[in-house]
């Protein structure tokens, strides 16, 4: 295969700083992270420093001044102030930290599964989460206060369960964000299953704000914390800065120093956490930037991240037994017979987007689905990849892929079940986007590398020479540089030749690509063009090409199906459909071509595809 300059890696890389290098250079990430670290440490280092235990009370001595026995005075009781700010600090940093466990064990789950999934779930965890929501706070402790006695611990989980639809809705919100970006489906159709796609590509999106939100939560359970302690609502056992508040109150005309500490403590440790939250957003708001970054360079994405070895690709993947004759399909490795996919409208009506559609592919061979824009090319490639959104409707008809019925009629819809454990190493897919294909959070090794991980069962060792090898099969100058890039770090026409070497990485016998070559200039198309008849003659990877241009048709396609408005109209060889067109459309496609002009803008149409 072919390598140009072109594909070489840009210069120099915009590397990520590490988000603790970005908050530290922020004026308020330094002194927050500052104070904190040595509120911390001196919580951590209580029975070391606190001369004192907590409650070790000296009756001759109450309200005492600071002095050398007693570096803040005594309290009422005649208890060491300064011990006891040091292990009150112990106590609050715990309960403040259980508040935050328990808030995120209960939101982050609930969140990423009603995001991800919605229906059922999404519906009953949002009403769990508006009535928490609804119930005032401070009640709730209180009765909790009254049914449990005073303990500090008992109200941190109970606030922790009160705030956790504040986890909840970020998570939700930022998983539904991204549920549908195209690098998902491609993580997805490249063999991931839900949970490794969850906690991979999904994860890395929610994990920026739930940081943010916790810190801003820790400071706020501190808060509350201390206000129920000052209330005197708090155990008398347990030394806490709440406690030391209210106690320094109530002596607050005889020493005014007593109240002083504690209200220092509290104000300083929640002011650190509220600007170590505001520090971490400013460093975390790089990744949107990226993103527009990635966005703005236009072409290249993710098809799949796997390899194959040098040489002998397929010798060496474990892939299944060859596709057996199935009843029905002619043994055709994919056979789509009378496919309807339809869309329900608002008057109750399903509206066909495709209708009638059966083609079949065998191995080896490039069929390729040509049409105007709009014309049911892509749905009818995603029905067999199952990429179809969740309101899609199978209609009718059905799908065979490499022996496996992935649509059944009367089915309704794709089987994710039977099509799983075909995804990656029997199906691949090049999409049209590359650059929205990649996910931003991981480097082009590392999203390769997973697949051949998950699906071959390589050693990462194995999967990293792996994918080294067919980065360089497709053309990339760099492979170890680019192992290590990301993909705002490479240019459309790399992403893409990275997308076609995840493709073919788990040796799959089927690829359905999507427009490749649409979203590159003119240059990189026929390399990629030329990748793609490399992975037939080579591999003997089965294509379906969709496109709109009968250009590339000619160029690699064996057969060809003319689509307008989700039909049929025309199928036969390249040769004979080019050679002589039966189809009114075919010719107008045809002459459209060859007299220069854009095919997608200057259709008429003439027929409709309708419910
Ligand atoms: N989620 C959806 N809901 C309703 N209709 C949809 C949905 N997605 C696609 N369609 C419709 O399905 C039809 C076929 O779309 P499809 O994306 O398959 O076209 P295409 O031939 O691939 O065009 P293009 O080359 O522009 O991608 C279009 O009329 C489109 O509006």
């Amino acid at each position: 295969m072919t390598s140009t300059d072109a594909i070489a890696p840009a210069e120099p890389a915009t590397r990520h700083r590490p988000v603790i290098v970005r908050v530290l250079r922020n004026p308020l990430g330094i002194v927050s992270t500052a104070v904190l670290v040595l509120i911390v440490l001196a919580a951590v280092l209580a029975p070391l420093l606190a001369p004192y235990g907590p409650n070790h009370a000296e009756i001759g001595d109450t309200l005492a001044p600071s002095s050398a026995g007693h570096l803040l005075g005594t309290d009422s009781a005649g208890r060491d102030v300064w011990s006891r700010l040091l292990w009150g600090g112990r106590l609050t940093l715990l309960s403040a930290l259980l508040c935050a466990v328990v808030a995120i064990a209960i939101g982050l789950p609930a969140g990423l599964i009603a995001g991800y999934y919605g229906r059922g779930f999404d519906s009953a965890s949002s009403w769990a989460a508006n009535l928490l929501m609804s119930l005032p706070a401070i009640i709730v402790l209180l009765t909790v206060r009254t049914a449990f006695g005073p303990s500090v611990w008992i109200s941190m989980v109970v606030f922790g369960v009160l705030i956790s639809p504040s986890y909840f809705r970020l998570t939700r919100t930022a998983v539904q964000s991204v549920r549908n970006e195209l690098y998902v489906d491609a993580a997805r159709a490249s063999g991931l299953g839900d949970a490794r796609i969850i906690t991979r590509h999904v994860m890395s999106v929610v994990r920026a704000p739930i940081i943010i939100q916790t810190a801003l939560i820790a400071g706020v359970a501190i808060g509350i914390q201390s206000g129920i302690e000052f209330l005197g609502l708090g155990s008398p056992q347990e030394p806490t800065w709440g406690a030391m508040l209210s106690e320094g109150f109530r002596n607050i005309y005889v020493a005014p120093t007593v109240m002083l500490w504690p209200a220092l403590a509290i104000g300083l440790t929640v002011a650190a956490f509220v600007l170590l939250g505001n520090a971490l957003r400013d460093a975390l708001e790089d990744l949107p930037k990226v993103k527009a970054a990635r966005s703005a360079k236009g072409a290249a994405a993710h098809a799949g991240a796997e390899a194959a070895p040098p040489g002998t690709l397929h010798a060496s993947v474990p892939a299944g037994a060859p596709a057996a004759a199935v009843p029905g399909t002619d043994g055709h490795l994919l056979d789509v017979r009378g496919l309807a996919i339809g869309y329900p409208t608002s008057d109750g009506a399903v509206k066909r987007v495709v209708d009638g559609v059966s083609f079949h592919v065998d191995k080896g061979e490039v069929l390729s689905i040509v049409g105007e824009s709009g014309s049911g090319k892509t749905q009818t490639a995603f029905a067999v990849l199952g990429l179809l959104p969740d309101s899609a409707r199978i209609v009718a008809g059905g799908i065979t892929v490499d022996g496996v019925d992935t649509v059944r009629p009367a089915e309704g819809v794709v089987s994710h079940a039977r099509l799983r454990a075909l995804r990656g190493t029997r199906i691949a897919y090049v999409p049209q986007e590359p650059m929205s294909n990649l996910d931003p959070n991981y480097s082009v090794g590392h999203q390769l590398n997973r697949p051949m991980v998950k699906l071959l069962g390589l050693s990462r060792a194995d999967a990293k020479t792996r994918v080294l090898d067919l980065l360089d099969r497709v053309g990339i100058v760099d492979p170890r540089r680019t192992y290590d890039l990301y993909p705002h770090e490479i240019s459309g026409g790399m992403a893409q030749r990275v997308l076609i070497a995840g493709a073919v990485g788990c040796d799959p016998d089927l690829v359905i690509a999507d427009e490749p070559t649409t979203a590159l200039d003119v240059t990189v198309q026929a390399e990629v063009l030329e990748l793609l008849r490399g992975m037939r003659d080579e591999l003997g990877v089965a294509i379906v090409l969709v496109t709109h241009n009968f250009g590339v048709v000619a160029d690699l396609a064996d057969r060809v199906a003319v689509m307008q408005h989700g039909h049929i109209v025309e199928t036969g060889a390249v040769r004979d459909v080019l050679g002589s067109p039966r189809h009114a459309y075919t010719r107008t496609l045809l002459d459209s071509m060859l007299a220069g002009k854009e095919p997608l803008t200057m259709l008429t149409a003439t027929t409709g595809a309708t419910a």
